[in-house]
Parts: structure tokens; C-alpha cells; sequence
């Protein structure tokens, strides 16, 4: 039956997802308010600049005062799209202390002090959900933390940055220069309010502790995550992802290690073969492929940017928040029981792209090889092209430690007849 009291929602942040919160709240209030067997209602939309004209919301709902609507006391849902550590941290744990659940889409956030914000739900028995905080629309933080709640999870491989998937399906497929895709990234609402936050790889790492978190239950913070970003990937990184039969995409990969006993997190730019389902992955969208010892591998493919897609996960979680407010419930809070630790970079063992500038003369082939024999690093391939005296030797290696290949690296940089290490890429999906 219908409850005929609605219940109210406060929405912090008004800009890209925000307004598309408000818009499909106010248009699908009948349908969303069935689903919920109660009316949803938006009760005050807190912004930073009121005078900037708002189609469809009521003027009188409109303020800058943000702490003053979370303390309300009537709001039974608070809607952060903010962003940002401060005052998003402050304003969710308020909103708790006054009675009402959170929906978040804020990644930064979670990665940085999930840990405050899932006390404060629990100690007020309020409900903390985050379904877009990573990979947008796509349903993924719900199918962790329920669906295979009775699963254990070994591995979380994806593409969950859309700015930067843009960007280099763009340099690959039309040769588009970097800044000029980026701009259009922008234009489309992908992009961070500050744009490093995409190309640096620092939202895919937040999205990355995030999931390595739920995935393997045990707490992972941005700063346990490996990071490169994707800005030092150049066109002749494609020409030589091309030459292997592969391509070249941010990847955000978490994995438990062999005995268990710990798990790694880490985001970087790596060559896939075109064969792999990731390299398919084109413009904005997002795939995360989920390895679980009793469901095999599962793949979860959308869009994964954007104000209208990311509006629907925000829409997703009130509705569930809303459902458990009426049945006098809360869904599920932090799952860290394991605690296992987070191993360093040198751990992860992983495949290698190798290109380096060398002088093309007898005897620098064996040089070269010796080295990597030094350091345990065995050798898959090898291709040579040379001019005028000058070589490029690229070498990809089997398997090995992260740690075995920079001390190769550090090795190989110190021959007279290594001009240079033109770059190193993992290569992964194998
Ligand atoms: N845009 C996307 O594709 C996308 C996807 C997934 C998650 N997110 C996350 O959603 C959140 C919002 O992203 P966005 O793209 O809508 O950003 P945005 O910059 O378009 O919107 C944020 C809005 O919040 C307002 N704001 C800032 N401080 C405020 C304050 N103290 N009080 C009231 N309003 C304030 C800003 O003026 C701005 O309009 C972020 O956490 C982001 O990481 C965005
Ligand atoms: N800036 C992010 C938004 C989605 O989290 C991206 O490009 O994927
Ligand atoms: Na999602």
C-alpha cells in the first residue's frame, strides 16, 4: 500500500549529475514513488551559485547553505554530488547525526576515509550507498557487495574511467591529438571538475581501492593503490601495441595473491591483445571483468560517465535507501573483516613491453639479454629494427616481478650502448 507522506530528499551539488538527479526525480516522481510505495520528494538543493537559472526547480528550494539543510532533521535521504574531500566529508557525517541515509557518487571520498563515513552510518543505523562512485550507470558495487556476497572474489580487472578511455580510443583509432580529445571529453560531462584527476590515474586508483575493498573485504585506501597515469603515452606506443596485435588502455586491476595471504591494487596504462573483450571497450564506456572462484568470470559492461548515466546509479541507490527506510531496515555497511595487507608494486608479477634505443653493433643483443637473465627475467620476444648505426629493440618478456623489472631497467640504463629506454608497458589480458 502506498504511503501518502512523501519522503524527502536533500541534494547537495547541482551540476553535471545533480541536475540530472533532480530532472528524472521531478519526471519520474509517479513511477519512482510506486517502486518505493512512498512519494520521493526534493525538499532543498543546496549549490554554490544560486543565481544560475535551474529549469524545473522550485526557486524556494534553492540555498548555499549546505550544513543547514543535512541538520534539517525531516530529510530522510541526503544526496551528496558535491564531490571532493571537504565539506562532502563533514556534510554526509552530519546528515547520519540528523537521521537521514546518504547516497554518494563521490569516489574521491570513499577511497580517501570510506572508513569515517561507514562508522558514522553504522553508529546512527543509516544506509551509506555509492553505486555511481564507480563505473557510473554500471550496476557493480551492488553485485560485489550482495550478488556474490557468497562468493569469494580473486580478481577486479577493468576500464573504469570514461575521460581517459576517450581519450586514447581517440589517439588510437583517429590519431587525435591528446588535448583536443580531452576537450571533448569535457564538453560531454566526463571529465572531473579537475581534469588530472582522470589523466593521472587518480580516479581510476580511488575507483580501484574502492572495489579491491568490497571485492576482498578488507579496507584498501587510495594511497595502497599503484599509480601511473596515461599522459606519457605516445603514438608510437600504439604503433608498437599495433606491431604485437594489441592495444593500449588504463587499467585498473586488483587481485588477491596466489596464497591468499594479501592483494594488490594498482592502475596504469598496459597494452591488451585486441582479442581480449577490454580492447573493444571504445569512446566513454567502462567494462570491469570480475574473477569469483564459484561464478568463473563475469563482465560487466556500460556507460560509465556522464550526467544522465550517472544520475541513474544515484536514482538506483534511492530507491533502495528509500525501501529500507520504509521497511525500518538498513542494507549492508563496511564488510573489512579479512584485513589483509596490501603488498607493494615490486610484488605484482606481470608481462612487459620493453623499447629501448640502442647501437646497432655486434655483441649489444647478448649484452642486453645478459641483463635481463641477471635479474630472473626471461625473455618471450624480441624485435630489432636498425638505421643508420642506431637501433630499437623491443623486448617482452614471460612473466615476472614488478620489482625484477625495474632492477633490469635500472641495469639495462647503465650500458654504454643503451641510449635510452624509449618505454616500459604491461601488458596484461593475456
Ligand atoms: N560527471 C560524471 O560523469 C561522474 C560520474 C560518476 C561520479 N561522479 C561524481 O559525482 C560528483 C559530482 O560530479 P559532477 O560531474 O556533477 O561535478 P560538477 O562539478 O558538475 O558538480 C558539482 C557541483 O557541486 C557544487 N558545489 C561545490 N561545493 C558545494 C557546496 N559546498 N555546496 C553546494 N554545492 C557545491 C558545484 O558548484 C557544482 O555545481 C563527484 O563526486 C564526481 O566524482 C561524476
Ligand atoms: N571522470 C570520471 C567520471 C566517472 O566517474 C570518468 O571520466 O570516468
Ligand atoms: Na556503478
Amino acid at each position: 500500500m502506498m504511503r501518502t507522506r512523501p519522503l524527502k530528499v536533500a541534494l547537495l551539488g547541482c551540476g553535471v549529475v545533480g541536475s540530472e538527479v533532480a530532472r528524472i526525480m521531478t519526471t519520474h516522481a509517479d513511477d519512482l514513488a510506486a517502486r518505493i510505495g512512498a512519494p520521493v520528494e526534493l525538499a532543498g538543493v543546496a549549490v554554490r551559485r544560486p543565481s544560475k537559472v535551474r529549469e524545473g526547480i522550485p526557486a524556494e528550494l534553492i540555498t548555499t547553505d549546505a550544513t543547514a539543510l543535512v541538520k534539517r532533521g525531516d530529510i530522510d535521504v541526503v544526496v551528496e554530488v558535491i564531490g571532493g574531500i571537504e565539506p562532502a566529508r563533514t556534510l554526509i557525517t552530519t546528515a547520519f547525526e540528523h537521521g537521514a541515509s546518504v547516497v554518494s557518487a563521490n569516489k574521491a571520498l570513499l577511497a580517501e576515509d570510506g572508513a569515517t563515513l561507514y562508522a558514522a552510518a553504522e553508529e546512527h543505523g543509516r544506509d551509506l550507498y555509492f553505486e555511481a562512485a564507480v563505473a557510473g550507470a554500471i550496476p557493480l558495487i551492488r553485485p560485489l557487495r550482495e550478488s556474490l556476497a557468497g562468493d569469494k572474489i580473486n580478481r577486479v580487472m577493468g576500464i573504469v574511467n570514461g575521460t581517459t578511455n576517450f581519450i586514447l580510443d581517440a589517439m588510437d583509432t583517429s590519431g587525435a591529438g591528446y588535448s583536443e580529445a580531452l576537450d571533448e571529453a569535457t564538453a560531454l560531462g566526463y571529465a572531473e571538475a579537475d581534469p588530472t584527476a582522470d589523466v593521472e590515474g587518480f580516479d581510476a586508483a580511488a575507483k580501484a581501492a574502492i572495489l579491491a575493498g568490497i571485492a576482498f573485504h578488507t579496507r584498501v585506501r587510495l594511497d595502497d593503490v599503484y599509480r601511473e597515469g596515461m599522459t606519457e603515452v605516445t603514438s608510437a606506443d600504439f604503433a608498437s601495441a599495433k606491431r604485437m596485435g594489441c592495444t593500449i588502455k588504463l587499467l585498473a586491476i586488483c587481485e588477491r595473491a596466489a596464497d591468499g595471504e594479501s592483494v594488490t591494487a594498482r592502475v596504469h596504462p598496459a597494452m591488451i591483445p585486441l582479442s581480449h573483450p577490454l580492447a573493444s571497450v571504445r569512446e566513454a564506456y567502462n567494462a570491469v571483468f570480475v574473477e569469483a572462484e564459484a561464478a568463473g568470470q563475469l563482465m560487466f559492461y556500460g556507460p560509465g560517465a556522464g550526467g544522465s548515466p550517472t544520475a541513474s546509479a544515484v536514482l538506483g541507490d534511492l530507491v533502495a535507501v528509500c525501501r529500507n527506510k520504509l521497511n525500518e531496515a538498513t542494507g549492508p555497511g563496511e564488510s573489512a573483516y579479512t584485513q589483509l595487507p596490501v603488498s607493494p608494486m615490486g610484488d605484482v608479477v606481470t608481462r612487459y613491453h620493453i623499447s629501448l634505443d640502442v647501437a646497432d653493433k655486434p655483441g649489444v643483443l647478448a649484452q642486453v639479454a645478459t641483463v635481463f637473465a641477471e635479474h630472473g627475467v626471461s625473455i618471450d620476444t624480441v624485435r630489432q629494427q636498425g638505421k643508420d648505426g642506431e637501433a630499437s629493440l623491443v623486448v617482452v618478456t614471460h612473466r615476472a616481478p614488478d620489482a625484477a623489472l625495474s632492477g633490469t631497467v635500472e641495469a639495462l640504463r647503465k650500458l654504454d650502448t643503451v641510449r635510452g629506454v624509449a618505454s616500459i608497458m604491461r601488458v596484461e589480458g593475456e
